[in-house]
């Protein structure tokens, strides 16, 4: 964890990522369109594009998974473009959105805690810590730029980013929404809640499940701007340029003391936080009732 300019104190061994590539395409290359040079190439995965431009030293990284439902895949892939991002010195922000009509994320895939073993459901617990852990700590300034539902998971990884712009369309729902799922958002999701809109707000949001439209999220605090559909890449942009106007070593040391020790409670307590996950989405009952919840999730569709 050197501290200096460039500072990269993410955690970087946390895990190692490419353990966890089972047959992803990431690390493709291919020019963006309109061709170009170094700076215009895009790379990524299945699941996550990643457009980068190298003159303003920002990246535009696109979810791509059906609903971006948070499959182990695209965890995987995430960490790895992110990685990819803070080694390489040119980039210094990235915009995270989605390529997925509607849907920014919508949180855990629960095909993957859904009739699976609980060596299973371990290492998806354990990869979706670790994307916490490096988008929480990360050294590059992260906006969210929100164009779609935004819940529980979706909701956390938005606001492991420094800044979030959501679209304004009353469909775009933003929260943790957890409790009326039947289960409890484990302590790092409630911190990173409390760190955003405080304590009174999240014990209250926490336990109605309460999933915010636009206007609601901009007044609790949960987002720091609501524009229109079509103003969301350009304000994500204008929010990247007011952080980018800070030294970046200023800004990254104030960024880790603000939240260091949040991320630390996670990691002296990984294990610890991953076998309560388990024990809990093996039982019986919670998985009668996130099987209910996934078959009214694929007959609503209809
Ligand atoms: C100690 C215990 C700790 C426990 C901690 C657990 C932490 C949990 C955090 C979570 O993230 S739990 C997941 C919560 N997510 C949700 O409640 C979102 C559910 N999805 C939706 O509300 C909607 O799908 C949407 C995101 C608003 C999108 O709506 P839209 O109408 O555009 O799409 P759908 O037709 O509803 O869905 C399309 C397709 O995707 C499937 N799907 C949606 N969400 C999920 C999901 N989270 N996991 C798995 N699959 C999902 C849906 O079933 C459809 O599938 P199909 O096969 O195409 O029919």
């Amino acid at each position: 964890m050197a501290l200096a300019s460039g500072v990269r104190f993410a955690p970087r061994a946390l895990l190692r990522p490419w353990a966890l590539l089972r047959g992803t395409t990431l690390g493709r290359t291919e020019p963006a369109a309109g061709g170009g040079g170094d700076g215009a190439r895009r790379f990524g995965s299945q699941r996550v594009l990643v457009e980068p431009d190298a003159a303003s030293g920002v990246a535009v990284m696109k979810l791509r998974n059906p609903s971006n439902a948070l499959s182990l895949e695209l965890l995987t892939e995430l960490v790895i473009s992110l990685e990819k991002l803070e080694n390489d010195k040119t980039f210094r922000g990235i915009i995270l959105t989605s390529d997925c009509p509607r849907v920014f994320c919508a949180g855990l895939d629960l095909t993957e805690i859904c009739g699976r073993n609980p060596a299973h459901c371990a290492e998806y617990w354990k990869a979706m810590q670790e994307l916490w852990l490096r988008m929480y700590l990360s050294s590059l300034v992260l906006v969210a730029a929100i164009n779609g539902a935004c819940p529980a998971g979706g909701c956390i990884i938005a606001l492991s980013c420094d800044c979030r712009v959501l679209a304004d369309n009353p469909k775009y729902r933003i929260g943790l929404n957890e409790t009326l799922l039947g289960i409890i958002a484990p302590f790092w999701l409630k911190d990173t809640y409390v760190n955003t809109i405080g304590h009174r707000a999240s014990e209250q949001a926490l336990q109605l499940g309460s999933l915010f439209p636009p206007a609601e999220a901009l007044q609790v605090g949960l987002v720091d701007q609501v524009v229109p559909e079509d103003q969301v890449q350009s304000t994500a942009l204008s929010e990247m340029a007011r952080w980018l106007a800070v030294p970046d070593h200023a800004r990254q040391l104030t960024k880790n003391m603000m939240r260091k020790a949040t991320a630390d409670r996670l990691l002296r307590q990984r294990d610890a936080d991953t076998q309560n996950f388990v024990s809990f989405v093996c039982r019986d009952s919670i998985q009668k009732s996130l099987q209910a919840y996934l078959e009214k999730l694929r007959q609503r569709k209809g």
